[in-house]
């Protein structure tokens, strides 16, 4: 038996004529070439099916295009390509081709002050879509980094402030009771809350980009932050840490105005979306903050 005497459903007519919006595989299994590395992938793969007498698309064809993910690194025009291949396998059925693939790189970051280093996972998204309005492709990528509150280190220093003006209060200042006294848990009693939170970064790249800047939007993201998660550390590493914690202490709306004229600044990005999520720990509830510039929703 071969293919020419298997029944084709997909190739009937419907009984009930209506278009789709999407119709394709969701999660497939792919190795992607990102970042100079090769990772374990998903893809979503579809097409609209335009043509309502029509029972079916093409699943396979769909899926054989995604071979070519198997060989080259993502790159506009690579997606752009094997959007072509969905519609060319599609004709008189399809107008749209879309294409989502998820994974996340591990990148390998230096500590702070130590020789040592250590792995970072970056989840990350692009979705591309090919229609009559042209080729369309957006990154995304999840970037965490600590926050320390700006208030409470202010309501910190204030405790501080009042306990000083009390334990030294009607005697001399002397230089080695007062340097003891910052080095104690008595003295330094009150400390500000700080917590984990991720950058949840989306850029529409500009129809010209040869390349998914994935590695410049996590270092200038990071860099803009300043307070980036860490990998191996050693204590002068933690030590640079709270130096970088105290220095750029920040509320969700400072973090995701840091990270908007970050992403305003970059090259070859067309539009973008960004959120910012403090999973605080202050409260059960986390502190938000969403931004963007010349973005649609796809
Ligand atoms: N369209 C469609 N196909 C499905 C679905 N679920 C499973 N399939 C199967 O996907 C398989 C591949 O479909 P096609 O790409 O049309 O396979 P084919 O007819 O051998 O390939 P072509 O000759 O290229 O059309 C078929 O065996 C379908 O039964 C579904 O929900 N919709």
């Amino acid at each position: 038996m071969n293919a020419l005497t298997l029944p084709d459903i997909a190739a009937q007519a419907t009984h009930h004529a209506q278009a789709l919006t999407w119709v394709g595989m969701a999660d497939i299994a792919l190795p992607l070439h990102l970042a100079e590395q090769r990772i374990a992938g998903r893809a979503d793969a579809g097409v609209s099916l335009d043509d309502g007498e029509a029972r079916g698309i093409h699943m396979s064809r769909l899926y054989l295009a995604l071979h070519a993910f198997e060989q080259q690194p993502v790159t506009p025009a690579l997606l752009q390509q094997v959007l072509g291949h969905f519609l060319d396998s599609h004709l008189q059925l399809s107008n749209s081709a879309y294409l989502t693939l998820r994974g996340e790189v591990l990148l390998n970051r230096p500590a702070l002050v130590s020789p040592l280093s250590g792995w970072k996972s970056y989840p990350l998204e692009i979705r591309a879509r090919q229609d009559t309005r042209g080729f369309h492709v957006e990154l995304q990528v999840s970037v965490g980094y600590s926050s320390t509150c700006p208030c409470s280190a202010a309501l910190a220093r204030r405790l501080i402030q009042q306990r000083f003006s009390a334990d030294f209060a009607d005697q001399p200042l002397d230089h080695a009771d007062v340097l003891a006294w910052l080095g104690s848990t008595q003295g330094i009693l009150a400390t500000p809350h700080s917590q984990r939170s991720t950058a949840t970064l989306q850029v529409r790249l500009d129809a010209s980009a040869a390349e998914l800047p994935l590695l410049t939007l996590i270092d200038d993201a990071e860099r803009a932050l300043g307070t980036a998660l860490q990998t191996a550390v050693k204590r002068a590493d933690e030590q640079a840490f709270a130096l970088a914690n105290g220095q750029n202490l920040m509320f969700c709306e400072d973090a995701a105005r840091r990270l908007h004229r970050c992403l305003a600044a970059l090259p070859l990005v067309a539009g973008f979306h960004l959120r910012v999520v403090h999973a605080e720990s202050l409260h059960a509830h986390d502190a938000v903050a969403e931004s963007q510039q010349h973005w649609q929703p796809s």
